[in-house]
């Protein structure tokens, strides 16, 4: 029995970048990206994303240089996740609300060598990029047209995202890691309680952080998700990667509106969304005047904030079924989520909607969670009250924060947790729940 272990055909890296193509197999004729008018099939995805990398690689982008793109969730957006690192280089999405300084911060302190830029962003951009010091060169900037808005900026550039697409090859064969633990992703934490520290992610966190997102929220095959939370934050908690898994669609919306958001659900027959707690605060207090039926079950994912009870009482009430869970830009999306039990659906709404406000378990594939105490060490007693910090370990914890050892060493300890700066209590059924 010893002598058996790994071989060359189970010695296969773990990368998220494998979901295209066999999406493409199985539901190559099946939309993948809808916006506006424009439909996508997951084989026209697959293509552009090849394209997308080739054309990289003829820029001379190589292995693990830095790609930003500054942009909503446009369709562009959606190939990025896969098309950047398709050549090789790790994948730097920034929040496009950010101001210019911090965006030049970013772009200087990743070495970005191109960023793709959405048309609206152009003058945001443009100002981040005056405020670089002459010493530094700025990265190649690749703006992203949009035929649907009527009232974009003019340029001058002539390389275009589409004619960049136009210049790469649709059979390229993209780079695959050399070890699943190469960087993939850069995301920089936005800084609200902090400097912006820029957290990397390795193919294998992020395969992992894929597949156990999709099964902590049941997702089904050929979803149809509407993007309602930002690609941007923590590249949309993995599902960016989830839908190609389960051969979904991509419904994609620049602006989060309320109207927007009841009309795409209702046209399109949304399944499943995810958003931020405001994100159903908007969507429960919008007048039952603009308010679409929905169409079926639509299954709501939130996480990033404490959602207030009321909010998801008030949500459900309108008929989505709302599932709450828990991550960090450091663990690349959701780590702990509220397990639902059948039984509590008997409970008075009230009721359930305090227990689905308790952040939860550790999601399927995270290895350990707890709550410890800050001076001991030692797990806090399970009583709901006894508070202490949530720490994590798991496949999906970042590699580290860039160019930053001592932040890296404060967050991942020689005692194997990561410390989340969070504190919380657990609860005698062995629920987290976050006290600030
Ligand atoms: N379900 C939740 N309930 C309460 N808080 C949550 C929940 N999900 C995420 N959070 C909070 O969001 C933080 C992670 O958010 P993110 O990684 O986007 O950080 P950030 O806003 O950039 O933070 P930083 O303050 O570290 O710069 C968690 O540490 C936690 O405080």
């Amino acid at each position: 029995m010893d002598k058996l272990g790994s071989n060359p055909a189970n010695r296969c890296l773990l990368t998220p970048l494998g979901f295209l193509e066999r999406t493409a197999t199985v539901y190559g004729d099946c939309p993948s990206v809808v916006y506006h008018s424009t439909v996508y099939t997951w084989a026209e995805t697959q293509c552009r994303c090849l394209r997308l990398a080739s054309a990289l690689c003829s820029l001379g982008i190589s292995r693990l240089d830095v790609v930003s793109v500054l942009a909503p969730n446009i369709p562009a957006m959606y190939e990025m996740h896969f098309g950047v690192p398709m050549s090789g280089a790790v994948l730097n999405t920034i929040n496009i609300r950010l101001d210019a300084r911090t965006i030049s911060v970013l772009l200087r302190h990743s070495g970005s060598k191109v960023v793709f830029c959405d048309i609206l962003s152009l003058p945001l951009l443009h100002d981040a990029i005056s405020l670089f010091p002459s010493c530094h060169n700025p990265p190649q900037v690749i703006p992203i047209e949009d035929p649907y808005e009527p009232n974009t900026p003019t340029h001058s550039y002539s390389l275009t995202y589409e004619k960049l697409l136009e210049m790469g090859d649709p059979d390229f064969k993209w780079i695959r890691p050399e070890s699943e633990w190469d960087p993939m992703i850069l995301n920089y934490t936005s800084g609200t309680t902090s400097a912006p520290k820029g957290v990397v992610h390795c193919h294998r966190g992020i395969f992992i952080v894929t597949v156990d997102s999709l099964i902590d929220w049941c997702v089904p095959k050929q979803s149809i998700y509407l993007w309602t939370l930002p690609m941007f934050h923590t590249n949309g908690w993995s599902f960016t990667w989830g839908m190609a898994v389960m051969g979904g669609t991509n419904i994609c919306l620049r602006r989060v509106e309320a109207v927007a958001v009841f009309d795409a659900i209702n046209k399109h027959k949304v399944t499943h969304l995810c958003g931020a707690p405001v994100v159903l605060n908007m969507l429960s207090n919008t007048p039952e005047s603009v308010r679409k039926p929905l169409p079926g079950p639509v299954h709501v994912l939130t996480a990033g904030a404490p959602p207030p009870a009321a909010v998801l009482h008030r949500t459900e009430a309108l008929g989505f079924t709302v599932s709450h869970g828990y991550g960090l830009t450091e663990t690349a999306g959701l780590t702990i989520s509220c397990a639902w039990k059948g039984q509590w659906n008997k409970l008075p709404a009230s009721e359930r909607a305090r227990l689905k406000s308790r952040q939860g378990v550790r999601t399927p594939l995270m290895t350990t969670i707890d709550v410890i105490d800050g001076t001991t060490g030692q797990s806090v007693k399970r009583d709901g009250q006894t508070m202490g910090e949530i720490v994590l370990q798991g496949g999906c914890v970042m590699l580290g924060y860039l160019k930053d050892e001592k932040a890296t060493k404060a967050a991942i300890r020689e005692d194997g947790w990561f410390y989340t700066g969070d504190i919380g209590v657990m609860h005698p059924d062995g629920y987290v729940e976050i006290k600030r």
